[in-house]
């Protein structure tokens, strides 16, 4: 019940979003697609969703082929798109039954599945979907996306401009969901949502970068990484990059993250080099890779 992707390319005109992608998505698996926008992400969800053709290689859903068996497909995928998904005008329960009864079945029916998410937004039944908050319509996609009781469910960009405490709470729901035995496909931009899921693959401009565990991707990571900092970050920066032993140089949060080109790399050699650059409260710090820095390093 997971999905095949095999060598799959596709183009706009003159925009090659997709470039010879191949990777499974085992049943019951949690898989993270993690990559800028513009990567590709949707243009891939909507060939494995049948809703537009690749221009080369084959893929699957739940043993079911996206050209031969597109009708059988759809009814046994959930997809939240990025964007529009919700009929604005309509209430809460009125854009449940109507998802429901496209598939051919009603909120009863499948109730139990939804429960544990609709009851957040149950109080608000009456609301058109265009009056809810970011974190409620999203809660309200996720039911509309799961009310035909799909075997796999696709979710593109389901946390983007929702709150971090809905963020948080999406996430813990998406692991019950996989509990009861859904295979999940989840893209995001943000680059801490990947540590969640059971397996992530890496996307830019189109490619595949790495795809594995968060925890083997981070540990793949191959250099030493300091956080930076000193009085004025914006000179750190434009300091670390005119080093000529930088390797890279990126802002991370309040630090900057630096790697060096050497095996024998001395921090105080770099303090005195920032010190001559008029710089104060200078601190260079060891710290843990984490997967945007693998990203960096795999998207240079
Ligand atoms: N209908 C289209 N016509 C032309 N180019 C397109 C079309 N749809 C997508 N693209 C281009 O294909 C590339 C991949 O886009 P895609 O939407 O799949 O990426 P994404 O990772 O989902 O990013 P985003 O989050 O911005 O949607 C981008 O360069 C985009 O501009």
């Amino acid at each position: 019940m997971g999905i095949h992707i095999e060598n799959i390319s596709k183009s706009y005109k003159d925009v090659n979003a997709l470039k010879n992608i191949s990777f499974d998505v085992k049943p019951n698996e949690l898989f993270g697609l993690i990559g800028p926008d513009g990567a590709g992400k949707t243009t891939l969800f909507r060939i494995l969703t049948t809703l537009l053709i690749a221009n080369e290689g084959k893929a699957s859903v739940a043993g079911m082929d996206v050209l031969l068996d597109y009708k059988e497909i759809r009814k046994h995928v959930g997809y939240m798109p990025g964007r529009f998904s919700l009929y604005q005008d309509l209430t809460v329960e009125e854009n449940l039954k109507f998802f429901a009864t496209i598939f051919g079945t009603t909120i009863e029916e499948n109730y139990d599945l939804i429960k544990e998410i609709y009851v957040q937004i149950e109080p608000f039944k009456d609301r058109r979907a265009g009056k809810l908050s970011g974190g409620m319509k999203q809660k309200l996609a996720l039911c509309c996306a799961l009310i035909h009781k799909p075997k796999v469910l696709f979710l593109d960009e389901p946390t983007t401009g929702v709150d971090p405490v809905s963020r948080k709470e999406f996430w813990e729901m998406l692991k019950r969901l996989q509990e009861k035995n859904i295979t999940i496909l989840v893209s995001t931009p943000y680059m801490d949502e990947a540590a969640l899921c059971d397996r992530i693959a890496l996307i830019q401009d189109g490619k595949i970068l790495q795809i594995d565990t968060p925890e083997a991707i981070v540990n793949q990571y191959p250099k030493t990484i300091y956080n930076v900092s000193a009085n004025n970050m914006y000179q750190v920066i434009k300091s670390l990059k005119a080093y000529s032993h930088q390797h890279s140089v990126y802002p991370f949060g309040e630090f900057v993250h630096y790697t060096d080109t050497r095996e024998d790399f001395n921090t105080l050699d770099l303090n005195h080099y920032l010190e001559a650059q008029n710089l104060t409260n200078i601190t260079i710090e060891k710290t843990q890779a984490t997967i945007e820095d693998s990203f960096m390093e795999l998207a240079k």
